[in-house]
């Protein structure tokens, strides 16, 4: 049935349609007045079997009042009487282009900062998650993927302040208190973990990877950038960075998301090939072929303890991409209000 259908979509609706019964791959398209249901019977506002005018829907009443970052108050369990399940939105994004990724250098563990090419990816990246919701944010301890994260956020429409967590110790904890509680709603938690950073490179750290290849031969090299276990000099294996990235991401980062906050990871190459890696359950040979680009973010829904891949937004005003389920149309729906 297509209202069952669309129960499993967002949840709780009014369906004002004629009820057409026909299953499949339906889905749900968000206008200004509501969510049109796209069954495949419906052309440009009209059924084109039962020429029913209205496939308006409503999602129930909710006030959805959209997060609330530092406090721990989530509010994403909305008032339905059907399925509270909750689902919150986990974005990805390696960091765009670095000073030694122009290069060609093996950069690892080493803190460089952003070209101006790389700024210009993270501000795309930023407007193709602008309506997407994002409560806190983790990023490396590398500049380059801070960076990211702080461009991407200025094209939020949200248009909250990121802001870095201090908590090295009691002092840094103490010192960058707010003491506005309105304030800290008008905030995203930054919080960066070692644990997110490239895998260490080891002796390679530096090096050219043409002359590399040139000296050690190619296969060596590929060995040692693409094999899942094998170390570079004195580096970390995948596996190795695997093991802290994926224990980091299911300690801190999923608790989060459990509790109903969206997340945004802003990482690099291998750690997030590595946290991929666990929320796709490649295996090692599956993950030595997957390849991230630069300043591309790639959202999943997280729910009932599984992540869905929804691949990556194409666009800031690309309809669809806010009707992955329920919580993200309403979001959308506040934005909507409030910007018109
Ligand atoms: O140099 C590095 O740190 C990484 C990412 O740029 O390189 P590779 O793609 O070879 O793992």
């Amino acid at each position: 049935m297509a209202a069952a259908v669309f129960h499993q979509c967002i949840g709780a609706i009014q369906v004002h349609s004629c009820g057409t019964e026909k299953s499949g791959n339906s889905s749900l398209r968000f206008t200004s007045r509501g969510f049109v249901i796209d069954c495949g019977l419906l052309r440009k506002g009209t059924c084109s079997s039962h020429r029913c005018k209205l496939h308006v829907i409503r999602a129930c009443t909710s006030d959805a009042s959209v997060m609330d970052p530092i406090s721990s108050t989530s509010h994403n369990a909305i008032d339905c009487s059907q399925n509270t399940s909750i689902e919150t939105a986990l974005i990805l994004i390696r960091h765009g282009e670095s000073l030694w990724n122009e290069k060609n250098l093996f950069t690892g563990c080493v803190d460089v900062p952003l070209t101006k090419r790389g700024v210009e990816e993270a501000v795309e990246a930023g407007k193709r998650i602008s309506n997407i919701p994002v409560d806190m944010i983790f990023t490396s301890a590398l500049i380059r993927a801070q960076m990211t994260a702080m461009l991407a956020m200025t094209q939020h429409h949200r248009k909250k302040v990121p802001i870095v967590m201090h908590d090295e110790s009691k002092e840094a904890k103490a010192w960058n208190q707010i003491y506005s509680e309105e304030t800290k709603k008008q905030s995203i938690p930054v919080i960066t973990a070692w644990q997110l950073n490239e895998r260490m490179y080891g002796e390679l750290q530096g090096l050219n990877k043409q002359e590399t290849a040139e000296r050690y031969g190619k296969e060596k090299v590929h060995e040692w950038r693409r094999s899942f276990d094998i170390p570079p000099p004195n580096g970390e294996s995948l596996e190795m960075c695997s093991q802290r990235a994926v224990a980091y991401f299911r300690e801190h980062i999923e608790p989060h998301l459990q509790s109903g906050k969206h997340v945004m990871v802003a990482a690099h190459g291998n750690s997030l090939r590595s946290i991929i890696m666990y929320l796709e359950k490649l295996t090692s040979q599956e993950v030595i072929s997957l390849e991230l680009s630069t300043g591309i973010p790639l959202l999943y829904i997280y729910t009932e303890g599984k992540f869905m891949r929804r691949g990556s937004p194409v666009g800031a005003t690309e309809a669809g991409v806010y009707a992955y389920n329920r919580t993200l149309a309403l979001y959308r729906q506040e934005l909507d209000e409030m910007l018109h």
